[in-house]
């Protein structure tokens, strides 16, 4: 009978260490996430969130250590192209077209995703259903991140990378976040969330990175 070990994380960063312009950003992380996981990391100002999410992207490649997809380098030629197909990336650079219609703006993305039929509903679901045939430049902050939210659900991948999702939203679209997050992870999807602001992300691993810098005293700390 042949044995059975744990399985394989779906992804695994082993001793990654990251440099940005000759510093040290991020350093010795360990971090294993199977599926239905969740990552929420923290931090202050510059302590390498994005840093984080752009090497597991793949916009930055570790200097030291590896990261891990199905227990192959991400950085290996024929794994990256594989790899990168399993991300929905979120970011304050939110790619919205402002000529287009709300609805153009998920379907552009659905339609280079070779999928379609979900970009109304997902729109629907993050209460922009009204506005599908509006421009998007009518948008205000909190409708264009349920915009990027409403991509998420149309192009369905299974690994999201999500920086800072909860900017701009009001109570119900943060409730919102929360429940897709959780709907995702039921189904087996994965997601990296960067934030500052408290989100319910349940049984998360939650990696907290240092401040790299000693801070000075600021403003705040003179008025308190
Ligand atoms: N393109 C870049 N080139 C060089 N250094 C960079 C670059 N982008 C960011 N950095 C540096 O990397 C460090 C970490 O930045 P990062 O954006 O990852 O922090 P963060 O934790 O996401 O911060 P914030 O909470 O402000 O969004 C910062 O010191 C920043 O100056």
């Amino acid at each position: 009978m042949p044995l059975c070990g744990p399985p394989l994380p779906r992804i695994l960063l082993n001793n990654v260490s990251c440099m940005r312009n000759a510093q040290l950003i991020l350093r010795n992380i360990n971090v294993s996430i199977h599926d239905g996981g969740a990552l929420v990391l923290t931090g202050a100002n510059g302590a390498g969130k994005s840093t984080f999410l752009r090497m597991i992207a793949g916009f930055s490649r570790p200097s030291a250590g590896e990261i891990l997809w199905n227990g192959h380098d991400i950085t290996s030629s024929g794994v990256f192209e594989q790899f990168k197909l399993q991300l929905n990336w979120l970011s304050l650079k939110d790619a919205i077209k402002e000529r287009l219609t709300v609805l153009d703006n998920v379907q552009w993305f659905e339609v280079l995703e070779g999928k379609s039929g979900k970009s109304l509903k997902a729109l629907e679901f993050m209460g922009l259903g009204r506005l599908a045939n509006e421009k998007a430049r009518m948008l205000s902050m909190g409708q264009r991140k349920r915009l990027q939210l409403a991509r998420l659900l149309a192009i369905d991948r299974p690994i999201w990378l999500l920086d800072e999702p909860s900017v701009a939203l009001d109570d119900e679209g943060v409730k919102l976040l929360e429940h897709i997050i959780s709907d995702h992870r039921k189904k087996g999807g994965i997601v990296f969330v960067a934030t500052h602001l408290p989100i319910e992300v349940e049984d998360a691993m939650i990696l907290r990175l240092p401040q790299r810098f000693p801070r000075r005293k600021t403003m705040v700390d003179l008025l308190s």
